[in-house]
């Protein structure tokens, strides 16, 4: 028996998601901050087959049983209801999306020959995720669960694909490649998805999916605030009617029937709501998108299960419903030409660093994308060139703090986010020329980037690494290995407050992860930045600490 084809039988898609545990109506379901169950309960006792559960066990070592989180949200998605997810960062939300979705049964037909049932090749499940390293580091994580099966091999891409877009794959040979064999998953960014999709709607079967996962989905469905300068308001809104963004056009084409009926926001069950099962996720749920997915758009009812973790148990939500993980420390510096010091506001606190993982030895991908868009080496070199005669854009006390930072307090892999307008290549040019081996994060092109991705670093290293990227990229992103964050400057707070702390405790989140510890060091030109930071840091309900090396 193959680990991803089903054991039992089924037809129609609306069986698929007929509940076969309780419905837990709209309640939500509190959970507290640790990560592990207080009653254990194994991956089998929620739902997941035996072969499976023998491969997660095996491909990754670290995974021994469900997280709470977990615990709630398998058993959730099996029922086939549709699931609002919150929790904090690094607490195994997408690792467990992947494996109930991995767990789903493929549709079946009746073979008009013999008579017998036989699993359909269609797709079964559509993941949608904010952007391509997500997508490829979801996809490394099934490789290593295929890889560790001890059934009858599987070829990777029946079991999961990637479609993003700017991969240098032709679309006429992803969708070919769709039609031939569709995958059991289908993980992709919504641009990629869409254009697919209305290229040729035959490459994904809508009426066939079981189930329509959105991790992330703050940043790839964008809403308004209710309350807020009220013209900056109606800009915005008038912005997203008239660029509604792709995951938004795609939910509300394909829930379209949702949409029309009034009557489906009061059902409580599965029975009846058309299309398939509909999951979104995020560490940031805020209200207005809570506000769009019940009651503006109607993709969500009355009847979905909402799973929410750790900051609600232990005390009330704040007003903005935001969860952040206590495991990191967060650290302000001021960079300015008399020196590196810490914010004023900073307090004593000596935090313990605990050592990264232990390396994980399984193979790197061998894919043929990662052959053909590795050793680009005139463009890098091109780009150097270019870069050796324009000044930098970025201020330079403040790289130059960055870059003592990593070298004095890094035992093996950080992480730098930038922002979102600057150029990641020119960080990584500037900071290689202070001396810091430094990367852009790239999972599909970087084999730094896989490396980490995949081994999950190995302890203490000779020459650490620092990888670059925008807060965009970094959403989700799980290298375990990491133990620093550094973020060069401040988001200006006035119009969009609120999304720059979402933003904060994205990038914050990777670090302190599965109950590991972090440290998050913004490093700014001036106080007043740093003042910035700290409003960001109040409203999270922690306090800035002092970054041992400076005074
Ligand atoms: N049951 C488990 N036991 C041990 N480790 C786990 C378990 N589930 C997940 N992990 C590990 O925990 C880490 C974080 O997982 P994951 O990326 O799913 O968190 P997340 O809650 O989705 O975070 P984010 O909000 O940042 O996306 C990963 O390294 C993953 O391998």
């Amino acid at each position: 028996m193959k680990i991803f084809s089903s054991s039992s039988c089924l037809r129609l898609r609306h069986l698929l998601r007929k509940p076969t545990r309780r419905s837990e109506g709209t309640r939500w379901i509190s959970l507290t901050t640790d990560t592990q169950t207080t009653t254990p309960v194994s991956f089998t006792d929620l739902g997941i087959r035996r072969p499976l559960v023998k491969a997660i066990l095996a491909g990754f070592p670290n995974v021994q049983e469900p997280t709470r989180i977990q615990a709630e949200l398998i058993p959730a998605i099996l029922s086939g209801k549709d699931v609002l997810l919150q929790d904090d960062t690094g607490v195994g939300k997408s690792f467990g999306l992947m494996l109930a979705l991995l767990n789903k049964t493929r549709l079946h037909y009746t073979d008009p020959e013999h008579g017998q049932l036989k699993p359909k090749p269609s797709i079964t499940s559509l993941l949608l995720v904010p952007h391509r390293d997500l997508a490829f580091q979801f996809l490394y994580w099934i490789r290593r669960v295929v890889d560790a099966s001890s059934e009858r091999p599987t070829p990777l891409q029946e079991v999961a694909q990637v479609v993003v877009r700017n991969n240098k794959i032709h679309l006429d040979e992803t969708l070919s490649l769709l039609r031939e064999t569709p995958p059991h998953v289908l993980i992709g960014t919504p641009a990629a998805v869409l254009e697919i999709w209305r290229k040729d709607p035959s490459a994904i079967r809508l009426e066939e999916l079981s189930s329509i996962a959105l991790d992330d989905v703050d940043y790839m469905i964008e809403t308004v605030p209710s309350e807020g300068d009220s013209v900056a308001l109606r800009k915005a809104r008038k912005k997203i009617t008239m660029h509604p963004g792709p995951a938004r056009d795609f939910l509300e084409t394909i829930y379209a029937d949702r949409r029309q009926r009034p009557d489906i926001a009061e059902m409580d069950d599965v029975e009846g709501v058309p299309g398939p099962q509909l999951i979104v996720a995020s560490a940031t749920l805020r209200r207005h998108l809570k506000n769009y997915l019940f009651h503006e758009s109607g993709l969500l009812n009355k009847g979905t299960v909402k799973v929410r973790g750790s900051v609600m148990a232990h005390r009330a939500p704040t007003k903005e419903d935001v969860a952040v993980n206590h495991k990191i420390s967060h650290s302000i510096l001021v960079a300015s030409y008399e020196g590196i010091k810490n914010t004023s506001a900073a307090v004593e606190e000596k935090v313990e660093m605990v050592d990264p993982d232990p390396a994980i030895e399984v193979s790197l991908m061998d894919n043929a994308e990662v052959t053909k868009l590795d050793g680009d080496d005139s463009e890098q070199t091109e780009r150097e060139r270019k870069f050796s005669t324009i000044p930098s854009p970025f201020n330079q006390d403040v790289l130059e703090a960055v870059a003592a930072a990593f070298a004095l307090d890094v035992p093996s892999v950080a992480l730098l986010t930038i922002p979102s307008d600057a150029s990641v290549h020119r960080a990584v040019y500037d900071l290689r020329a202070l001396g810091v081996n430094a990367h852009a994060m790239n999972f599909l092109v970087d084999s730094e980037s896989k490396s980490h991705l995949i081994h999950g670093g190995a302890g203490k290293t000779q020459n650490p690494t620092l990888f670059v990227a925008t807060p965009a990229t970094i959403r989700g992103v799980d290298m375990p290995s990491l133990s620093h964050v550094f973020i060069m400057g401040a988001e200006p707070l006035q119009e969009r407050w609120l999304s720059a702390i979402d933003t904060y405790i994205h990038v914050a989140g990777r670090v302190g992860r599965f109950g590991r510890k972090g440290k998050v060091v913004s490093v700014v030109p001036s106080e007043e930045e740093a003042e910035r930071i700290d409003i960001i840091l109040k409203r999270l309900g922690v306090c800035p600490v002092r970054f041992t090396h400076f005074r």
